[in-house]
């Protein structure tokens, strides 16, 4: 970010002229939501303190009854010249329609102090709306972690020139309300996340047939209702053709579902197989840890789940190849960080040290859900209907993925879009969906992508 900044710098703007096209472009915000009520900023030491003083002056000039609240000196040029140019009154304390925090944005380098960790606390409470200008004040830029505890909750975050991974990571998203970005002329920051967004899939070529569009082979194991519902998502998800390695029929498989029973290293022999995944209802017993070894032994493009993560350890990876995407939640990202000798508290560069390490995608799943890529990539899924915190969402996730892989889309686009098919398709079931329920809206999701 502080990259970006320089180089627009470089190109003739100045610090001032982009706090200003920040500040007025907040203002805009502010304004509306403020609807003629009377708005407190509080301004901070450094440039987030400067947007305040510029908020506060386009407010005033808009005819808003506004004060600002000042308890540190502006330390920066750019927040002295911003100061300098504010003429409307300044208060000890305020009260009223709405709190506009620029106390601290992305330059918070240590825990509010007490006084002022209070003083935020107190406006917040004093105030009906609550605006965050770039990040609420208290909260860690790159982590999303807050330095403080109680810190209040904002109605709405106005970032400024780029999104920050605290926009987007808990626990801090949860406390941003809704989150809007401010353009101030930043373009594409290198070395930096992208958001997952809705992806273009395709239609079927006119010649297509089941092996073009991908043949997808799912492994079972002792507990076969997870397969059962990654083969159901997998069918929405483009491949042409799933067929479900299982040791024996399940009872209740779809009519269309192709079962094979044989031996599974014959059934892995299949030239056609475009891509695997295992884990769902796999299980962790020696038959399982066979399962999962004669699978990677394949050195297909595949995705491990489940319980092939809590099997997998870093040997196993070693004569491969092939494209592998692993799908952990928060426990299962714990273990393998465990099994690939990474520990700290950093998430996202650690996500960066498995997927280098293990060479494979890794999309860390839960209410933020990222993706991490060998070469250093990262997607960042915006959030997804909380409803999905039930068993068996991620196995038709891990579906999903595999099935966006069969079909021919790079390990880090397959997992970006079966994320963004899987986000939308909650979306479309409602609230308090089943798997199931989420499967038969998979269909309505992908026509939003073509
Ligand atoms: N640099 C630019 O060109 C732009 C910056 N902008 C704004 O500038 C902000 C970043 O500005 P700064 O880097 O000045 O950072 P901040 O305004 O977030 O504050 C940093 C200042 O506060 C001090 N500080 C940090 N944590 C503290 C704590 N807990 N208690 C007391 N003092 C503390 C630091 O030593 C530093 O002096 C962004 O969040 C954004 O609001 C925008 O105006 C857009 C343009
Ligand atoms: N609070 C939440 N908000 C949004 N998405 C969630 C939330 N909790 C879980 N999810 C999503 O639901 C899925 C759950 O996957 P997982 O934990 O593997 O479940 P299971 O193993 O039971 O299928 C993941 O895609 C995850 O991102």
């Amino acid at each position: 970010m502080r990259a970006a900044e320089q180089s627009l710098i470089d190109g003739g703007e100045t610090v001032e002229s982009l706090m200003d096209c920040a500040g007025k472009g907040a203002a805009e915000w502010v304004w509306r939501v403020a609807g003629g009520r009377s708005v407190t900023v509080l301004c901070g030491p450094g440039n987030n303190g400067g947007d305040g003083y510029v908020i506060a002056r386009e407010l005033l000039r808009r005819g808003l009854p506004v004060s600002i609240v000042a308890p540190l000196e502006p330390a920066t040029d750019a927040a002295r010249a911003a100061r300098a140019a504010y003429h409307g009154p300044f208060a000890e304390m305020g009260k009223g329609g709405v709190f506009v925090d620029c106390l601290f944005g992305s330059g918070l380098g240590r825990p509010l102090s007490d006084e002022l960790a209070a003083l935020v606390c107190r406006l917040a409470e004093d105030h009906a709306t609550r605006v965050a200008i770039d990040l609420p004040s208290g909260i860690e830029s790159d982590s999303g972690q807050p330095l403080n505890d109680g810190l209040p909750d904002y109605d709405l975050t106005i970032s400024l020139g780029a999104w920050k991974y605290a926009h987007w990571l808990m626990p801090a998203m949860q406390a941003m309300g809704e989150r809007r970005l401010v353009d101030i002329g930043i373009g594409r920051v290198a070395d930096a996340g992208t958001m997952i967004r809705r992806p273009h899939l395709p239609t079927p070529a006119r010649d297509a047939h089941k092996y073009t569009r991908g043949l997808l082979a799912i492994v079972g194991g002792a507990m076969p209702g997870a397969a059962m519902l990654a083969c159901r998502a997998a069918a929405h998800g483009g491949a042409g053709y799933i067929k479900l390695f299982a040791d024996h029929h399940p009872q209740c498989a779809p009519d269309e579902l192709v079962i094979d029973t044989s031996p599974l290293e014959h059934a892995l022999a299949d030239r056609r197989i475009a891509a695997l995944l295992v884990g769902p209802g796999l299980t962790r017993d020696d038959a399982a840890q066979h399962r999962l070894s004669a699978v990677l032994a394949r050195d297909l493009p595949t995705v491990l789940d489940a319980d092939a993560l809590v099997l997998l350890r870093p040997a196993m990876l070693a004569a491969r190849t092939a494209p592998l995407i692993l799908t952990p939640h928060s426990g299962e990202l714990a273990q393998l960080f465990s099994a690939f000798g990474i520990e700290g508290e950093d998430r996202i560069g650690h996500l960066h040290e498995l997927a280098r390490k293990s060479g494979a995608v890794v999309a860390a799943k839960g209410p933020d859900t990222l993706v991490a890529a060998p070469d250093g990539e990262l997607r960042i899924a915006r959030p997804a209907p909380s409803w999905l915190s039930t068993a068996g969402t991620g196995d038709v996730l891990a579906g999903l993925i595999a099935s966006r892989l069969a079909n021919g889309a790079a390990p880090v686009d397959a997992a970006a879009q079966a994320i963004w098919l899987h986000g939308e398709a909650a979306h479309q079931a409602g609230p308090v969906f089943t798997p199931s329920d989420l499967v038969r809206s998979l269909a309505g999701a992908y026509a939003a992508c073509l």
